[in-house]
């Protein structure tokens, strides 16, 4: 059925690109033009949704080297999003693209622009006017100010985007900003950096908005309330996780031009408890022992740039620890989705948009952008607590699929960017070569769950505790003498299930046994080192030096300027029309 906007603003004439005559149409969600030569059997139309124009200018407009506009009163110029053909990443490359129109008649040149200008009006509520920016000089290569300035500012100033930039002076810098300043008046954050430097965003605005809301965030039985502020990422940083696993792609242009069109990608965060009443956020990695320790060698060796994790990792790989502790988590609805249906979490994903009816159900304003939500936790007992006790290699949670240049399908492929729910993954303690392989898994296209040392359950929380000292030293005899037996380091659950229940009141305490987790007195040498007792959590790209955690996973908490990984597959089925590239029919919202 036609909308209101579609019948009431169609627009079709002649105009010329070029010295081609075209037949130019503009619906309420579309600009189409169509070559209008009959005897070119190859006429192509380009099609571009009105949600991806960036903007329309009176006259013929170029912006390279240094913008210019020749208005000879006929002329008009769209600049709008245009994908690129190259497919090297697991998304698709954005560029800017252009084109100079001339009408028959200034009164028609008057006519399309009036049109165009309402439309994109009515089409992009969420196209930022004013945003404040971050730059960490020190993220990734050092080049978070080059790349703004020359690549993403450009951009901003095209769409009229008022930018207020600070560029970081030290850590927390951005996060301190965002708890104290006024913000009113911005419509997002923009951060130009890597997971750390987000990291540290994102507990300033969901700080700040708990703080405006009279909520305690601490306190991990309150509801959070929903971030009224975007976000934006620059990926400028070392691993660039949420920007890869959010876009699909590590580009500046990309990124910056979701940010400049208002695109708009909730997105679940993971609160993490720890210590005397105080809270973490994450949204990638919460990882205890391999991805823990990675990080707290790779501290040493910043200089080194991103290299630092690949060096770190080897090193932390040939440590060969493993780290005993107690892990109780919630289990999620597995009618809804499972981590092991081998589905992707791509932009439109239908799991996450039935989460969004599920997640906001009791609240008054249901779905809609900055309304407290009433959560997993509104009823415990919707889910199943279970429990299990073990050495480990290590133990993740991701709210997301955690992909990356060093991992293109994630730590998790088939997790979801915004279903309220994480994925918890247990490597529990095996020989080197065991973990070599579910490590070397996560870069190929193979699937590192099937593993018999390895699970993966998809969780609303999480808790962990370290084992009891006993159980630690007999875990430690157990492996230096390199006869782990059959069970792997495993400690039957009853043995913790009193000590526990301060941590989990509630909890059923249900036993999980592992079937082959059998640690092999492989590599000797290098693995029969003694193992310190506890390992540190990497808590997207941050050191958390406390090992007792409670996580919670809060669905839709912030929202990004993104829209999720475009799947290029599928784009391009829509090539029947003889539509270009740049056309996004089924993506359209
Ligand atoms: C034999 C080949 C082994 C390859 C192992 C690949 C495993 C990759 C999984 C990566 C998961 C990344 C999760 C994201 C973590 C980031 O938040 C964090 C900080 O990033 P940044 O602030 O941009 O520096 N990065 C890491 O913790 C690096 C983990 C590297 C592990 C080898
Ligand atoms: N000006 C600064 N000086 C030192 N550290 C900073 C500065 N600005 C931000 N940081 C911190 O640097 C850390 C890493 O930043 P990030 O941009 O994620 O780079 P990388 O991906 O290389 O780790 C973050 O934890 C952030 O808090
Ligand atoms: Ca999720």
């Amino acid at each position: 059925m036609k909308t209101q906007m579609e019948t009431d603003l169609k627009l079709e004439s002649s105009l010329w690109v070029g010295n081609k005559r075209h037949l130019a149409v503009l619906t309420g969600w579309h600009l189409r033009w169509t070559e209008a030569d009959k005897k070119n059997p190859d006429k192509k139309t380009v099609s571009v949704p009105v949600a991806e124009v960036v903007r329309v200018e009176e006259g013929r407009v170029k912006i390279l080297p240094h913008k210019s506009v020749e208005d000879t009163g006929r002329d008009f110029t769209v600049f709008y999003v245009k994908r690129s053909n190259s497919r090297t990443t697991s998304g698709l490359l954005w560029r800017l693209g252009q084109t100079q129109f001339t009408c028959p008649s200034r009164v028609l040149r008057d006519q399309w622009t009036k049109h165009l200008w309402t439309v994109l009006k009515t089409h992009s509520p969420l196209r930022p006017h004013r945003l404040l920016v971050f730059i960490n000089p020190f993220g990734g290569k050092n080049k978070g100010r080059q790349i703004y300035h020359s690549l993403v500012a450009p951009l901003f100033e095209l769409a009229g985007i008022n930018s207020h930039v600070i560029v970081t002076e030290r850590a927390n810098h951005a996060r301190d900003h965002l708890l104290k300043k006024d913000l009113t008046g911005f419509d997002g954050v923009v951060c130009v950096g890597g997971d750390g430097m987000f990291n540290e965003i994102l507990h300033g605005v969901i700080g700040k908005t708990q703080q405006e809301a009279g909520l305690c965030e601490n306190d991990p039985a309150v509801t959070l309330q929903q971030c009224p502020l975007h976000i934006g990422i620059i990926p400028a940083g070392s691993t660039d996780c949420v920007c890869y696993a959010t876009v699909g792609v590590i580009d500046p242009v990309t990124s910056a031009l979701h940010i400049v069109i208002g695109d708009s990608q909730p997105l679940d965060v993971c609160s993490v408890h720890y210590g005397p009443g105080q809270v973490r956020y994450s949204v990638s990695l919460v990882g205890y022992g391999f991805y823990g320790d990675v990080l707290a060698e790779s501290e040493k060796h910043r200089w080194m740039g991103p290299f630092r994790y690949d060096y770190s990792g080897a090193v932390v790989f040939l440590s060969n620890r493993s780290y005993s502790g107690t892990v109780q988590y919630l289990l999620a609805d597995p009618l809804l989705s499972s981590p092991r249906d081998k589905t992707r979490c791509l932009s439109g994903c239908g799991v996450c948009s039935r989460s969004t009816e599920r997640l906001f159900r009791n609240s008054s304003d249901s779905g809609s952008l900055y309304s407290s939500y009433s959560g997993p936790f509104s009823n415990d007992s919707e889910g199943e607590w279970m429990s299990v006790d073990g050495r480990f290699k290590c133990v993740s949670l991701t709210c997301m699929s955690s992909s990356c240049a060093k991992s293109p399908l994630g730590l998790s492929p088939s997790a979801h960017l915004a279903d309220g729910t994480g994925d918890l993954i247990l490597v529990w303690d095996t020989n080197p070569l065991g973990f070599l392989k579910y490590l070397h898994r996560h870069t190929t296209t193979q699937d590192q769950f099937d593993l018999p040392f390895v699970e993966v359950h998809r969780v609303k929380a999480v808790r962990f505790a370290l084992a009891s000292r006993g159980e630690e030293a007999e875990d430690n005899e157990s492996l230096s003498n390199g006869m782990d037996g059959e069970d792997g380091g495993h400690i039957e659950n009853g043995s913790r299930a009193g000590s526990l229940q301060h941590l989990a009141a509630g909890a059923k305490g249900q036993t999980m046994t592992s079937e082959d987790k059998t640690v092999t007195p492989f590599m000797c040498g290098l693995c029969c080192r003694k193992t310190p007792a506890v390992s540190v959590w990497n808590c997207d790209g941050e050191i958390l030096p406390f090992p007792e955690i409670f996580c919670k996973i809060h669905g839709q908490l912030v929202h990004l300027y993104a829209r999720g990984i475009e799947d290029g597959a599928s784009l391009r089925d829509c090539t029947e029309e003889r539509v270009e590239s740049n056309t996004t029919c089924i993506l359209q919202r």
